[in-house]
């Protein structure tokens, strides 16, 4: 356990933490994060004992660090300071074996089996094997991050110190890196502490995070608590957007670049960007729209400019018809299927209807497709920002636009006889433009949910009278 009891202290004439209390657990891996010049480094070099505290204390193992001798606290704690370019002529493999220093008794201590296999341990562990006998003056910044951090570990400390350990490394190495410590902490039970600039590897691999803002802790909580944007806006002083990450259970954050905020309000999607063709149903929008959609490609949550509905017709004779069918169409024609909502369909004359409607703080344009056994596909465009629950609260009210409009118009299904209702070859596309001020109040949302509901009953029972 370390304890970081109402320490304040810094330089000389610069008092740069103050009061700032935590402590953490074994096995626990903790982040310290905060703008440039909130302290993060000097707080970390009083906790390995290189700065003094002025006012506080900090225990490891319930015993003051000014009481541990230099090599006990080496056999204790080692740090992984932030990459210089001073760097000594010795090989890899000799700059790694100084961590094992505060092992040995004595000035010509041996070195022993125990330290030879610890070290070839580390070596494979960090991935350094391979230039083990090259200089350190020949590797790469982020090689040689790896050989500093395989120093430390050779220590076999019980506390690792890390000041943004991921400098330097390129996403794989970041990942092998963490990866690493995360796996000591689970299985040796190491404690690592560690500043971080990246708030997302903070996120995702810290159990909590000690936020600094001017020397005091603005916040100490796990990730999910800290990472809110209305905190990390107030103390980094610029706008971002959270999101969770897609697999695993960790907000992540992202960066609203100054440009895409000032977009202007003049983008809107109507019928004069709608083509309806024999082979395709195409609508081409000027700018990538947010979408939340089911479908061949494109399905999910995404950003996307093209959407097109393919004839069924064409998907005869082919293994996986549906896929294969639409990636050819699409490269065909120019749609990059990365930037395509795709959906397929039996297009027939007279099953596509299509309208235009004009509300005070929005304007919609909904497009629907009958397919074969009542199944429908329906593309709802929004000229307006939308939170993420008014995407859902659209699908929903599509959904039951349709059962009402079959039901209102008696239609059975085949098989069983009772009224159709939404069919598992349904689909549905929501697609925003994103510009403006966000519908956020109930009645902006309630009257969208309303136009939606509407306007999908009303182009439901257009295109099934039309195919009867
Ligand atoms: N040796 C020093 N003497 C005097 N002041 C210092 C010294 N080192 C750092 N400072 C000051 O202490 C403050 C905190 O610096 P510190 O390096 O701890 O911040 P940090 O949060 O780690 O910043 P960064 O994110 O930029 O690495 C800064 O204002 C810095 O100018």
């Amino acid at each position: 356990m370390l304890t970081v009891d109402h320490v304040s202290g810094g330089y000389a004439d610069h008092p740069i933490i103050k009061d700032v209390t935590f402590s953490v657990k074994k096995g626990e891996f903790f982040g310290i994060v905060g703008p440039n010049g909130s302290g993060k480094t000097t707080l970390l070099k009083m906790i390995s004992g290189l700065i003094p505290v002025a006012q506080g204390s900090i225990l490891v193992n319930d015993k003051n660090i000014t009481r541990f001798s230099k090599k006990e606290l080496a056999r204790t704690m080692a740090v992984l300071p932030q990459l210089t370019s001073q760097t000594f002529p010795y090989t890899v493999k000799d700059t790694i074996a100084l961590g094992r220093y505060a092992h040995h008794n004595g000035l010509f201590q041996t070195w022993t089996e125990t330290d030879e296999s610890i070290l070839q341990k580390i070596l494979k562990q960090t991935n350094v094997e391979r230039f083990a006998e090259a200089s350190l003056h020949e590797l790469s910044g982020g090689e040689q991050q790896r050989v500093f951090l395989a120093q430390a570990l050779v220590q076999q400390p019980q506390f690792l110190l890390l000041d943004e350990p991921t400098n330097h490394l390129d996403l794989a190495h970041q990942k092998e890196l963490l990866d690493l410590l995360k796996k000591s902490t689970a299985e040796q039970k190491m404690t690592v502490i560690s500043i971080f600039h990246d708030l997302n590897l903070a996120s995702l691999y810290c159990d909590r995070l000690l936020l600094l803002r001017r020397g005091q802790t603005k916040m100490l909580d796990t990730p999910i608590q800290v990472l809110t944007e209305p905190i990390i806006e107030e103390v980094y002083q610029t706008t971002v957007k959270t999101h969770p990450h897609p697999e695993v259970a960790k907000p992540q954050l992202h960066m609203m670049p100054r440009s895409e905020l000032k977009l202007e309000n003049n983008i809107k999607i109507d019928e004069s960007y709608l083509v309806v063709k024999k082979e395709h149903i195409l609508l081409k929008s000027p700018i990538p729209l947010r979408t939340l959609s089911t479908g061949i490609c494109g399905s999910g949550v995404g950003w996307h400019s093209y959407f097109v509905i393919c004839d069924i017709n064409k998907a005869e004779n082919c293994n996986d018809p549906a896929h294969d069918i639409m990636q050819r169409h699409l490269i065909t024609h120019n749609f990059h299927p990365k930037a395509t909502v795709g959906m397929m369909t039996a297009i027939k004359r007279d099953n596509v209807a299509f309208q235009f409607w004009r509300e005070n703080q929005f304007s919609l344009f909904i497009v629907v497709i009958a397919g074969a056994e009542n199944a429908i596909n329906t593309w709802i465009f929004v000229n307006g920002k939308l939170k993420e629950t008014a995407f859902i609260q659209a699908v929903m009210s599509a959904m039951e636009a349709k059962v009402e409009a079959l039901k209102d118009m008696n239609i059975a299904t085949s098989k069983t006889n009772k009224t159709a209702d939404t069919a598992s070859t349904d689909n549905i596309l929501i697609a925003a433009t994103q510009q403006g001020k966000f519908l956020s109040n109930a009645s902006s949302t309630s009257v969208l949910v309303t136009a939606i509901r509407g306007g999908v009953y009303t182009l439901i029972k257009k295109v099934i009278r039309n195919t009867q």
